[in-house]
Protein backbone atom coordinates (compact mmCIF):
# COMPACT_ATOMS: atom_id res chain seq x y z
CA UNK A 1 0.00 0.00 0.00
CA UNK A 2 1.53 3.41 -1.10
CA UNK A 3 2.36 5.50 1.75
CA UNK A 4 4.66 8.70 2.73
CA UNK A 5 7.78 7.40 3.97
CA UNK A 6 11.31 9.15 4.64
CA UNK A 7 14.34 7.27 2.99
CA UNK A 8 17.75 6.82 4.12
CA UNK A 9 21.12 4.77 3.37
CA UNK A 10 21.13 2.16 5.46
CA UNK A 11 24.24 3.43 7.31
CA UNK A 12 22.10 6.25 8.64
CA UNK A 13 18.57 4.61 8.76
CA UNK A 14 19.16 3.15 12.63
CA UNK A 15 19.28 6.57 13.90
CA UNK A 16 16.54 8.06 11.77
CA UNK A 17 14.04 5.49 12.84
CA UNK A 18 14.67 6.45 16.51
CA UNK A 19 14.41 10.15 15.73
CA UNK A 20 11.20 9.10 13.71
CA UNK A 21 10.00 6.89 16.65
CA UNK A 22 10.72 9.49 19.45
CA UNK A 23 8.89 12.59 16.77
CA UNK A 24 5.96 10.36 17.36
CA UNK A 25 5.72 10.15 13.35
CA UNK A 26 6.93 6.20 13.04
CA UNK A 27 3.99 4.13 11.14
CA UNK A 28 4.17 1.13 13.32
CA UNK A 29 1.15 -0.45 11.55
CA UNK A 30 3.65 -0.86 8.06
CA UNK A 31 6.94 -3.11 7.85
CA UNK A 32 10.26 -0.82 7.52
CA UNK A 33 11.65 -1.69 4.51
CA UNK A 34 15.01 -1.54 2.35
CA UNK A 35 16.14 -2.60 -1.01
CA UNK A 36 20.01 -2.94 -1.84
CA UNK A 37 20.45 0.57 -0.95
CA UNK A 38 17.86 2.26 1.06
CA UNK A 39 15.95 2.20 4.38
CA UNK A 40 12.14 3.34 3.96
CA UNK A 41 10.70 4.47 6.93
CA UNK A 42 6.81 4.65 7.05
CA UNK A 43 5.27 7.64 8.51
CA UNK A 44 1.57 8.77 9.74
CA UNK A 45 1.99 11.45 7.88
CA UNK A 46 3.35 13.23 5.23
CA UNK A 47 6.35 15.52 6.22
CA UNK A 48 8.68 18.02 3.96
CA UNK A 49 11.18 15.80 2.23
CA UNK A 50 8.83 12.84 2.18
CA UNK A 51 8.47 10.64 -0.69
CA UNK A 52 5.42 7.76 -0.99
CA UNK A 53 6.58 3.49 -0.80
CA UNK A 54 4.73 0.60 -1.47
CA UNK A 55 4.41 -0.74 1.90
CA UNK A 56 3.24 -4.08 3.53
CA UNK A 57 0.86 -4.09 6.52
CA UNK A 58 2.44 -5.60 9.71
CA UNK A 59 0.71 -8.47 10.58
CA UNK A 60 0.13 -9.10 14.43
CA UNK A 61 -0.62 -12.28 16.15
CA UNK A 62 -3.91 -11.78 16.03
CA UNK A 63 -4.81 -10.05 12.86
CA UNK A 64 -2.88 -13.45 11.49
CA UNK A 65 -5.00 -15.60 13.53
CA UNK A 66 -8.10 -14.45 12.35
CA UNK A 67 -10.45 -11.87 13.98
CA UNK A 68 -12.36 -14.70 16.32
CA UNK A 69 -9.32 -16.96 17.64
CA UNK A 70 -12.38 -18.13 20.39
CA UNK A 71 -14.21 -20.16 17.25
CA UNK A 72 -11.73 -21.81 16.41
CA UNK A 73 -10.24 -22.76 20.24
CA UNK A 74 -7.13 -20.79 19.63
CA UNK A 75 -5.94 -19.57 23.00
CA UNK A 76 -2.59 -18.43 22.72
CA UNK A 77 -3.24 -15.44 20.00
CA UNK A 78 -1.21 -12.63 21.79
CA UNK A 79 1.86 -14.63 21.82
CA UNK A 80 4.85 -13.00 20.22
CA UNK A 81 7.61 -14.24 17.73
CA UNK A 82 9.99 -13.88 15.21
CA UNK A 83 10.08 -14.80 11.95
CA UNK A 84 13.44 -16.23 10.50
CA UNK A 85 13.29 -17.38 6.72
CA UNK A 86 10.58 -20.59 6.49
CA UNK A 87 10.79 -20.86 10.90
CA UNK A 88 8.66 -18.59 12.87
CA UNK A 89 9.86 -18.43 17.18
CA UNK A 90 7.64 -17.86 19.48
CA UNK A 91 8.79 -16.32 22.87
CA UNK A 92 6.67 -18.73 25.05
CA UNK A 93 4.97 -21.85 24.89
CA UNK A 94 1.89 -21.84 22.56
CA UNK A 95 0.08 -25.39 21.77
CA UNK A 96 0.47 -27.76 18.52
CA UNK A 97 -2.90 -26.48 17.48
CA UNK A 98 -1.98 -22.67 17.14
CA UNK A 99 1.15 -23.69 15.59
CA UNK A 100 -0.36 -25.63 13.28
CA UNK A 101 -2.76 -22.02 12.72
CA UNK A 102 0.06 -19.95 12.57
CA UNK A 103 2.26 -22.17 10.46
CA UNK A 104 -0.63 -22.57 7.49
CA UNK A 105 -1.47 -18.93 7.83
CA UNK A 106 1.90 -17.38 7.47
CA UNK A 107 3.67 -20.30 5.20
CA UNK A 108 6.32 -21.05 7.10
CA UNK A 109 7.35 -24.59 7.55
CA UNK A 110 8.81 -24.91 10.97
CA UNK A 111 7.61 -23.25 14.27
CA UNK A 112 9.62 -23.28 16.91
CA UNK A 113 9.44 -22.09 20.67
CA UNK A 114 11.96 -20.81 23.17
CA UNK A 115 12.61 -23.03 26.00
CA UNK A 116 15.64 -20.98 27.94
CA UNK A 117 18.57 -18.66 26.70
CA UNK A 118 21.30 -18.92 23.97
CA UNK A 119 23.71 -21.45 26.05
CA UNK A 120 27.69 -21.30 26.69
CA UNK A 121 30.42 -20.11 24.43
CA UNK A 122 28.98 -21.68 21.30
CA UNK A 123 25.54 -19.70 22.13
CA UNK A 124 23.57 -22.72 21.17
CA UNK A 125 19.62 -21.48 20.87
CA UNK A 126 17.43 -23.43 23.65
CA UNK A 127 14.57 -24.22 20.81
CA UNK A 128 11.84 -26.49 21.01
CA UNK A 129 10.10 -27.89 17.07
CA UNK A 130 6.73 -27.89 17.61
CA UNK A 131 5.46 -27.71 14.45
CA UNK A 132 7.49 -29.29 10.92
CA UNK A 133 10.24 -31.35 10.15
CA UNK A 134 12.90 -29.28 11.44
CA UNK A 135 16.21 -28.94 9.92
CA UNK A 136 17.68 -26.31 7.92
CA UNK A 137 16.33 -22.37 7.68
CA UNK A 138 17.28 -19.66 4.96
CA UNK A 139 17.19 -16.28 5.97
CA UNK A 140 18.15 -13.71 2.74
CA UNK A 141 19.54 -10.62 3.57
CA UNK A 142 20.87 -7.85 1.81
CA UNK A 143 21.46 -10.34 -0.98
CA UNK A 144 23.11 -12.73 1.36
CA UNK A 145 21.80 -16.25 2.22
CA UNK A 146 22.22 -17.69 5.78
CA UNK A 147 21.83 -21.60 5.78
CA UNK A 148 21.08 -22.74 9.34
CA UNK A 149 19.79 -24.92 11.96
CA UNK A 150 18.39 -22.87 14.11
CA UNK A 151 18.48 -25.71 16.74
CA UNK A 152 22.17 -25.71 16.43
CA UNK A 153 23.56 -22.46 15.48
CA UNK A 154 21.73 -18.92 17.00
CA UNK A 155 21.04 -16.35 14.29
CA UNK A 156 20.46 -12.69 15.67
CA UNK A 157 17.70 -10.56 13.34
CA UNK A 158 18.65 -7.46 15.90
CA UNK A 159 22.38 -7.23 14.36
CA UNK A 160 20.95 -7.20 10.33
CA UNK A 161 22.36 -3.08 10.43
CA UNK A 162 26.12 -4.50 11.53
CA UNK A 163 26.15 -7.24 9.47
CA UNK A 164 24.84 -5.43 6.41
CA UNK A 165 27.02 -2.07 6.73
CA UNK A 166 29.70 -4.49 5.81
CA UNK A 167 28.75 -4.91 2.31
CA UNK A 168 29.38 -1.05 2.24
CA UNK A 169 32.75 -0.64 3.54
CA UNK A 170 35.59 -1.65 0.88
CA UNK A 171 38.05 -4.38 1.49
CA UNK A 172 39.31 -4.83 -1.21
CA UNK A 173 42.94 -6.34 -1.26
CA UNK A 174 43.31 -6.54 2.70
CA UNK A 175 43.54 -9.82 5.04
CA UNK A 176 40.84 -10.34 7.24
CA UNK A 177 40.33 -11.74 10.39
CA UNK A 178 37.06 -13.14 11.60
CA UNK A 179 37.52 -14.57 15.10
CA UNK A 180 34.04 -15.93 15.51
CA UNK A 181 32.51 -16.42 12.21
CA UNK A 182 29.98 -18.66 13.30
CA UNK A 183 28.07 -18.98 9.49
CA UNK A 184 29.25 -16.16 8.17
CA UNK A 185 27.20 -13.15 9.73
CA UNK A 186 29.98 -10.46 8.69
CA UNK A 187 32.21 -12.31 6.53
CA UNK A 188 29.72 -13.39 4.40
CA UNK A 189 28.66 -10.18 3.68
CA UNK A 190 32.80 -8.76 2.72
CA UNK A 191 32.80 -11.78 0.60
CA UNK A 192 30.08 -11.16 -1.79
CA UNK A 193 31.23 -7.52 -1.89
CA UNK A 194 34.83 -6.83 -1.84
CA UNK A 195 37.55 -9.02 -2.88
CA UNK A 196 39.93 -9.43 0.38
CA UNK A 197 43.04 -10.83 -0.75
CA UNK A 198 43.12 -12.81 2.36
CA UNK A 199 40.28 -13.79 4.91
CA UNK A 200 41.03 -16.03 7.42
CA UNK A 201 38.01 -17.00 9.97
CA UNK A 202 37.44 -19.20 13.13
CA UNK A 203 34.56 -20.59 15.60
CA UNK A 204 34.36 -23.04 18.42
CA UNK A 205 31.33 -24.23 17.42
CA UNK A 206 31.64 -27.31 14.98
CA UNK A 207 28.47 -26.85 13.67
CA UNK A 208 28.62 -23.26 13.12
CA UNK A 209 31.70 -24.19 10.59
CA UNK A 210 29.45 -26.84 8.90
CA UNK A 211 26.81 -24.16 7.69
CA UNK A 212 29.35 -21.27 7.47
CA UNK A 213 31.03 -23.72 4.35
CA UNK A 214 27.66 -24.67 3.14
CA UNK A 215 26.87 -20.89 2.75
CA UNK A 216 29.87 -20.80 0.93
CA UNK A 217 28.97 -22.23 -1.39
CA UNK A 218 25.11 -21.36 -1.31
CA UNK A 219 26.61 -17.63 -1.94
CA UNK A 220 29.00 -18.85 -4.62
CA UNK A 221 31.92 -17.30 -2.98
CA UNK A 222 34.42 -17.83 -5.22
CA UNK A 223 37.62 -16.59 -2.92
CA UNK A 224 40.24 -19.07 -0.87
CA UNK A 225 39.27 -18.91 2.76
CA UNK A 226 41.26 -19.91 5.50
CA UNK A 227 38.87 -21.44 8.29
CA UNK A 228 40.16 -22.69 11.56
CA UNK A 229 37.86 -24.60 14.27
CA UNK A 230 38.31 -24.38 17.67
CA UNK A 231 39.58 -21.28 20.59
CA UNK A 232 40.18 -18.64 18.62
CA UNK A 233 42.92 -18.13 20.80
CA UNK A 234 44.70 -21.07 20.44
CA UNK A 235 43.88 -22.67 16.52
CA UNK A 236 44.89 -18.98 14.90
CA UNK A 237 47.65 -18.62 12.72
CA UNK A 238 50.47 -16.29 13.32
CA UNK A 239 49.59 -13.18 10.86
CA UNK A 240 48.96 -9.58 10.75
CA UNK A 241 45.41 -8.06 9.44
CA UNK A 242 44.30 -5.21 7.65
CA UNK A 243 40.75 -5.88 9.53
CA UNK A 244 39.67 -7.56 12.80
CA UNK A 245 36.27 -8.63 13.45
CA UNK A 246 35.42 -9.66 17.02
CA UNK A 247 31.97 -10.37 16.82
CA UNK A 248 31.42 -12.12 20.29
CA UNK A 249 30.20 -10.31 23.52
CA UNK A 250 33.06 -11.60 25.47
CA UNK A 251 35.81 -9.98 22.84
CA UNK A 252 37.72 -8.21 25.66
CA UNK A 253 39.07 -11.33 26.59
CA UNK A 254 40.17 -12.17 23.09
CA UNK A 255 42.20 -8.64 23.37
CA UNK A 256 45.51 -10.30 23.30
CA UNK A 257 45.16 -12.89 20.44
CA UNK A 258 43.75 -9.78 18.17
CA UNK A 259 46.43 -7.09 19.34
CA UNK A 260 48.75 -9.70 18.48
CA UNK A 261 47.57 -10.24 14.99
CA UNK A 262 47.46 -6.67 13.88
CA UNK A 263 50.29 -4.05 12.81
CA UNK A 264 49.87 0.01 12.60
CA UNK A 265 46.88 0.77 10.62
CA UNK A 266 44.82 -2.51 11.61
CA UNK A 267 40.89 -1.77 12.28
CA UNK A 268 39.42 -4.04 15.30
CA UNK A 269 35.78 -4.46 15.37
CA UNK A 270 35.10 -5.16 18.90
CA UNK A 271 31.04 -6.24 19.86
CA UNK A 272 30.50 -6.49 23.61
CA UNK A 273 27.46 -5.82 26.50
CA UNK A 274 27.79 -2.86 28.74
CA UNK A 275 25.62 -1.70 31.14
CA UNK A 276 23.50 1.36 29.43
CA UNK A 277 25.13 4.11 32.44
CA UNK A 278 28.73 2.61 30.58
CA UNK A 279 28.09 2.61 26.96
CA UNK A 280 30.31 5.73 25.93
CA UNK A 281 32.89 4.88 28.26
CA UNK A 282 33.62 0.91 27.82
CA UNK A 283 35.81 2.04 24.88
CA UNK A 284 38.19 3.45 27.26
CA UNK A 285 38.35 0.86 29.48
CA UNK A 286 39.53 -1.18 26.32
CA UNK A 287 41.80 1.44 25.15
CA UNK A 288 43.56 1.47 28.80
CA UNK A 289 43.80 -2.41 28.84
CA UNK A 290 45.23 -2.47 25.15
CA UNK A 291 48.21 0.15 26.15
CA UNK A 292 48.92 -2.34 29.15
CA UNK A 293 49.42 -5.01 26.54
CA UNK A 294 51.86 -2.50 24.40
CA UNK A 295 49.35 -1.35 21.92
CA UNK A 296 47.80 2.24 21.51
CA UNK A 297 44.90 1.96 19.78
CA UNK A 298 41.74 4.88 19.19
CA UNK A 299 38.52 4.76 18.55
CA UNK A 300 37.27 5.79 15.57
CA UNK A 301 33.39 4.21 15.73
CA UNK A 302 31.32 3.66 18.74
CA UNK A 303 27.56 1.88 17.93
CA UNK A 304 25.13 0.56 19.94
CA UNK A 305 24.07 -2.29 18.22
CA UNK A 306 20.26 -3.41 20.41
CA UNK A 307 19.48 -3.00 23.80
CA UNK A 308 19.83 -6.54 25.83
CA UNK A 309 17.62 -6.74 28.22
CA UNK A 310 16.64 -3.22 30.59
CA UNK A 311 20.08 -2.51 31.69
CA UNK A 312 22.66 -3.64 28.63
CA UNK A 313 23.55 -2.70 25.30
CA UNK A 314 24.82 -4.47 22.97
CA UNK A 315 27.83 -2.18 22.00
CA UNK A 316 30.15 -2.46 18.55
CA UNK A 317 33.22 -0.18 18.73
CA UNK A 318 36.00 0.50 15.88
CA UNK A 319 39.58 1.16 17.25
CA UNK A 320 42.53 1.83 14.64
CA UNK A 321 45.46 0.23 15.60
CA UNK A 322 48.23 3.25 15.43
CA UNK A 323 51.23 2.46 17.38
CA UNK A 324 52.90 -0.28 19.11
CA UNK A 325 55.02 0.24 22.12
C1 LIG B 1 27.27 -14.28 19.38
S1 LIG B 1 27.75 -15.38 18.13
C2 LIG B 1 27.81 -14.31 16.80
C3 LIG B 1 26.46 -13.73 16.44
C4 LIG B 1 26.51 -12.91 15.21
N1 LIG B 1 27.48 -11.84 15.35
C5 LIG B 1 25.18 -12.42 14.63
O1 LIG B 1 25.21 -11.44 13.88
O2 LIG B 1 24.10 -13.03 14.85
C6 LIG B 1 29.39 -15.65 18.68
C7 LIG B 1 30.14 -16.77 18.00
O3 LIG B 1 31.40 -16.89 18.69
C8 LIG B 1 31.75 -18.28 18.73
N2 LIG B 1 32.76 -18.46 19.81
C9 LIG B 1 32.57 -18.35 21.15
N3 LIG B 1 33.72 -18.54 21.82
C10 LIG B 1 34.68 -18.74 20.86
C11 LIG B 1 36.09 -18.97 20.91
N4 LIG B 1 36.74 -19.04 22.07
N5 LIG B 1 36.76 -19.10 19.74
C12 LIG B 1 36.11 -19.05 18.56
N6 LIG B 1 34.77 -18.85 18.44
C13 LIG B 1 34.06 -18.70 19.58
C14 LIG B 1 30.42 -18.97 18.97
O4 LIG B 1 30.46 -20.33 18.60
C15 LIG B 1 29.47 -18.13 18.09
O5 LIG B 1 29.37 -18.66 16.78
Amino acid sequence: MERSCIRFSKISADDAIKKYRALGLLDTTYHIEQDENYVYIPLIRHIDGSITHDFKPREDAFTVIGKKPGRKGLKNTGASYIRLGNSIIFKSSISQKVAHEYASRLKVDNVYVETGKIQGIKREPSLKLIYGNGGETVVRESEVSYIMDLQKVMFSPGNINTRSKMKFIDFTGMIILDMFCGIGYFSLQILKNSRPARMVMCDINPDSIHYLKKNLQVNRIKSKVDIYTGDSRAVLPAMQADYIIMGNFNSINFMVAALLRSRIGTQISMHYLTPTESMNSTQDVIIDIARKLGYVIECIENTKVKSVGPHYQHMNTIFNVTRIL
